[in-house]
């Protein structure tokens, strides 16, 4: 049992280092060294052939779509491009490799000594400096059934689905991270969640943690505060989501800490993040002179990319996801609290399509990180997720801000709408139909109200007539309740400015 310390006495006596290694699956139409499919859930062992199922005498054949990803990959980090390099083979014997080898790259990466500019919650800029990105192929999946006790996993037996073994992977791996102190868990979140938007910016993998198409490992070691040599590691294996890696690293500075402390020393090993109790239990040993036996592959030709070819890659290189979020931000008019807002509840791209949808910027915003991400948060959920499960899209939001702008609700109402909607009771129209929720647009009756109110709080509506128009808001909740809730409170406003003498 790991001794308890917090993470600020953790934090206080050790000093962390980290290294990240993200896999990204490329979403290319074939394999890395074969032509079968890549679609995601299909039928177990349905996209297999003998390259990818390591069948003797196959022969793989690089896929030319998978090399220029990688590329553009390293491009983006601001990385050098290898002008020659070569494939190696890893080996090492698990039944989700059918090859008893996973086709990788060793001493001779694609691409190598980049960098990543990330911005961390409260706006703080911090560079990543990028070790290498190299190019693998995915394994297989395992999956292991029944419950029978003291077996593999507590299963009773395994079955195996090769769909995934061959499914192009880049590992982008960082430096050592060091001198991050008590932020080192927040830059991994803020790290995993830059690379993720590159690689859907570069359009090269959907980069989805839930479904695994982005897995990040963990590494992390403590050193005593203002010493130069690095501890033992750890390596917390497929953190899938955002927050997970946030969590990961934390708990462990705090558990390397607690072992530290009691004169214990860290195993280096791999370890399983829990996402339920957030903590990480024991994997497998894992020295640095894990003999994985690595040597060039015999099958496949070196890559080496001409100057040409590198150079029409970097031209098809998107804006940078900072630079395009700051011009958004101008272009929606959002201050930089806001905007930051935003990307913390990942968001961006489901404003721009909302605003795309017809709505405004203004609306899109409120909507999406004032209310949505705010319930998905308090249920634990990613938003994105969150909302597409509760059938609300950018055009629902678009069309709930629609009903806004044209005067059809106010804001409350707005409100009580879309509660209906994620209770899945329909679009927003149907929803404000169906509940009854209409502003009254005869403003006959609005005047009518506001006179009322004027007469019965005449000390009010002096204040406003000497020229204190911020009075003007308790008569304008006065005129609300008179009309239940039913008006239009920028109209009561302006009429009763109107009436005062103050328009
Ligand atoms: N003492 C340390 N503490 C924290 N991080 C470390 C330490 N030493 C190395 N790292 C980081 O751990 C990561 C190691 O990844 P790398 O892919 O190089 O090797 P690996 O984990 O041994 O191999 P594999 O790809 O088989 O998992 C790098 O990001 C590196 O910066
Ligand atoms: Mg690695
Ligand atoms: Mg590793």
């Amino acid at each position: 049992m790991d001794a308890v310390v917090d993470y600020d006495e953790a934090i206080a006596t050790y000093d962390p280092v980290m290294g990240l290694e993200v896999h990204v699956e490329l979403n290319t139409e074939t394999k890395m060294f074969c032509g079968c499919a890549t679609e995601f859930g299909a039928e177990p062992n349905t996209q297999t052939c003998p390259v990818c199922l390591g069948l003797p005498g196959a022969l793989p054949v690089v896929n030319a779509k998978g090399v220029e990803s990688a590329i553009r990959i390293g491009l983006a980090l601001n990385c050098e491009i290898a002008e020659w390099c070569r494939f190696a083979r890893k080996n090492y014997f698990y039944p989700d490799m059918p090859k008893n080898f996973q086709t990788s790259q060793y001493d001779e990466p694609i691409a190598f000594e980049g960098y990543l500019d990330v911005e961390l919650e409260d706006g703080t800029p911090w560079r990543v400096e990028i070790e290498r990105a190299h190019m693998e192929e995915d394994t297989g999946k395992s999956l292991h059934v029944g419950g029978a006790t003291g077996r593999i996993h507590g299963a009773d037996h395994s079955l195996l689905d090769y769909n995934r073994a061959g499914i192009p992977l880049i590992e982008i791996v960082t430096k050592p991270l060091v001198g991050a102190g008590e932020r080192a868990p927040e830059i991994a979140k803020a790290y995993v969640g830059a690379l993720r938007e590159l690689m859907r910016a570069l359009d090269v993998s959907d980069a989805r943690m839930e479904q695994g198409s982005m897995r990040c490992d963990a590494n992390v070691s403590l050193m005593p505060k203002g010493a130069e040599k690095f501890g033992t590691r750890t390596e917390t294996k497929n953190v899938n989501s955002l927050r997970s890696v946030e969590r990961a690293v934390r708990y462990e500075i705090t558990r390397h800490a607690a072992v530290l402390n009691e004169g214990g020393s860290i195993l280096q090993e791999t370890r399983h993040w829990h996402e339920d109790t957030g903590v990480t239990t024991s994997g497998r040993p894992k020295s640095d002179a894990d003999d994985y036996r690595y040597f060039p592959e015999p099958d496949l030709v070196p890559v080496a990319p001409s100057r040409e070819l590198v150079e029409q890659l970097r031209a098809t290189l998107p804006e940078p996801p900072a630079e395009r979020r700051k011009r958004l931000q101008g272009e929606w008019g959002f201050s930089d609290l806001e905007m930051r807002d935003v990307y913390n509840a990942g968001a961006v791209e489901t404003i721009e399509e909302t605003i795309a949808a017809g709505a405004s910027a203004a609306g899109a915003r409120k909507w999406w990180t004032g209310e949505i991400a705010r319930l998905a948060n308090k249920a634990g959920e990613p938003f994105v997720e969150f909302a597409a499960q509760r059938h609300v899209t950018p055009k629902t939001i678009a069309e709930l801000d629609g009903l806004v702008t044209s005067g059809r609700l106010n804001d409350s109402m707005a409100r009580q709408t879309l509660e209906g909607v994620l209770a899945g009771e329909g679009t927003p129209t149907e929803v404000a139909d169906a509940r009854g929720l209409e502003l009254v647009q005869d403003d006959g009756a609005l005047e009518a109200a506001v006179t009322k109110v004027i007469e019965a709080n005449p000390d009010v509506a002096q204040k406003v007539r000497d020229g204190k128009v911020q009075a003007a808001g308790a008569l304008i909740g006065q005129v609300m309740k008179e009309m239940k809730g039913q008006a239009d409170a920028a109209k009561a406003r302006s009429i009763i400015l109107e009436q005062l003498g103050q328009a």
